[in-house]
């Protein structure tokens, strides 16, 4: 079968056989001498992706046009290859026309700019919202915490709420700091994990469009009754109304329900549910920590970092029984489950997206440390935003003004700073021990501290949830990084580091 024979066929019916003995055939145009280019001016296998995929078009390249000579023989700078002969080496003047690639899009820089996106936001692109679930307008108002509340019923029908929906007028509660970010929990549901049952929450806002989450610590609310000692952590937004429309079964297929959802169990939430509770000063703020995602750390192990075992040891330490010690010597103390929430940012690797972290890695292993990897990709040491959480946080009402404040799980006086200055009513700062120090400390005092060295449960090196203490040489330099750059505030000593050269 002749080359012209197969590329009339091809045009014509397009048959996998034309195609295939098309591409298999000994006149198969690929020139073999002489190329001052390293690619081959007509690849077999992208002529065949070129083919297959009917119109002109790469998935990721739908304005490309490949080989235009091929693909439409009319094309600007179209070959035409039925008077295309074999190339004789030897007399160069023969030689076909070089083809050119063709592109009608746009360098990305001046598409981006169209959008009013500059190249530094596309990482961490910042759009509007899309679609009705992006919307957060129908944010319940602010209800300070301590003023009167209905307190929470169960609904009994299944005709929609009857909560005037007026009365829920959409009101930030976020206009005093960050006047245009609203952030909206979409979903809750119940999730047992090693150190007992937390409360997903996804929110979504209108600044971005990743899907944050809360994993909040609350168990109290499963108690029936409900023990009152402290305030449930609810989500204001999941609790409110949303339309006229929905049901209860809409309510609690999102997670606004109360108690324990069961079979036979299954109350749905109404607005204003909060109880103040006793605010005693006997029971400690909420534990919190505001995490960003670590695909590597959290999902596969990485023992590079410590974020894994952080994320895991967030939520152990924040699930710990609360001791409330009696006000009298006659009655013996109170213990009530622990409360609190970790804010899960998808923020990956610090804002720089896992593309770069993964490169930055690489850099390291050359030997740069982790501030200067992101340095010489163009990045800053650390591109993290904490807007965002700052109104999940608001949302949970914790570190309200008028709420509860909170302490926070944390060494970086960064992320201190930016809640501070987000307006989050920060009591206390809890630090986190790397495990692995707290083994060393403990190896070295000849008794036992950590959570890791107590809890025969754990694995030692697993780096995520319900692991163990995670270590090694490049977690070691990447802590110490974190120390003595970064200032985060840890005892070195603790790591038995400070002499080591990193
Ligand atoms: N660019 C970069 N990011 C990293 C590297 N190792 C971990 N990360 C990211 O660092 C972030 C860790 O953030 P957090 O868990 O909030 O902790 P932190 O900022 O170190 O502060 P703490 O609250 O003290 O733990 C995650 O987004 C990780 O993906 C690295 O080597 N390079």
């Amino acid at each position: 079968m002749s080359f012209h024979h197969n590329l009339d066929d091809i045009n014509g019916g397009l048959s996998d056989l034309a195609l295939l003995d098309f591409l298999t055939s000994p006149d198969l145009p690929v020139a073999k001498h002489g190329f001052k280019r390293r690619d081959a001016d007509l690849d077999p296998l992208m002529l065949a992706a070129v083919y297959s995929s009917g119109p002109q078009v790469t998935r990721n390249h739908y304005t490309h046009d490949f080989f235009p000579a091929v693909g439409d023989p009319r094309a600007e700078g179209a070959y035409d290859w039925t008077k295309w002969q074999a190339e004789d080496p030897k007399n160069v003047q023969q030689r076909r026309p070089r083809l050119k690639y063709v592109s009608r899009q746009e360098p990305r820089s001046q598409r981006l700019k169209k959008h009013n996106v500059s190249l530094e936001d596309k990482e961490n692109s910042i759009r509007e919202p899309e679609g009705p679930l992006r919307r957060t307008d129908n944010l319940p108002p602010h209800t300070p915490r301590n003023a009167p509340s209905d307190a929470c019923e169960a609904g009994t029908s299944s005709e929609p709420l009857s909560v005037p929906v007026a009365s829920f007028a959409p009101v930030s509660p976020f206009t005093s700091t960050s006047p245009d970010l609203e952030v909206k929990c979409m979903a809750r549901t119940r999730v047992p994990t090693p150190h007992g049952p937390v409360f997903l929450h996804l929110y979504h806002n209108n600044r971005d469009t990743k899907e944050h989450l809360a994993v909040v610590v609350d168990p109290a609310q499963f108690l029936d009754p409900y023990p009152n000692h402290a305030p449930s952590i609810r989500s204001r937004s999941l609790d409110a109304v949303w339309n006229e429309t929905e049901t209860e079964m809409d309510r609690i297929t999102r997670g606004a329900y109360v108690g324990r959802l069961s079979a036979t169990s299954q109350k749905p939430s109404l607005p204003l549910q909060y109880s103040p509770g006793t605010l005693s000063d006997a029971i400690p703020s909420p534990l919190i920590r505001v995490h960003s995602e670590c695909f590597t750390g959290e999902t596969i192990g990485s023992m590079r970092c410590d974020c894994g075992e952080q994320l895991d040891e967030a939520i152990r330490q924040i699930s710990l029984p609360i001791t409330i010690p009696s006000p009298s010597a006659t009655h013996a103390p109170t213990t009530i489950p622990g409360r609190g929430a970790v804010i899960y940012l998808r923020q990956e690797g610090r804002g720089i997206g896992l593309l770069s972290k993964i490169r930055a890695y690489n850099l390291q292993d050359l030997g740069h440390d982790t501030v200067t990897a992101n340095l010489m990709l163009g990045h800053k040491a650390d591109e993290r935003g904490y807007a965002i959480a700052a109104a999940i946080l608001r949302d949970l009402e914790l570190g309200t003004e008028t709420g509860e404040g909170v302490r926070v799980l944390t060494n970086n006086p960064d992320k201190m700073q930016a809640l501070a200055e987000e307006g989050i009513r920060v009591v206390e700062r809890v630090p986190m021990v790397p495990r692995s120090w707290q083994c060393r400390q403990d190896d070295s005092d000849n008794h036992t501290a950590g959570a890791a060295a107590v809890d025969p449960m754990f694995t030692k090196g697993a780096t995520m949830i319900g692991g163990g203490a995670v270590y090694g040489e490049d977690l070691d330099k990447y802590l110490r990084t974190k120390v003595l750059r970064m200032g985060h505030m840890l005892p070195l000593i603790a790591s038995g580091l400070d002499d080591e050269d990193s």
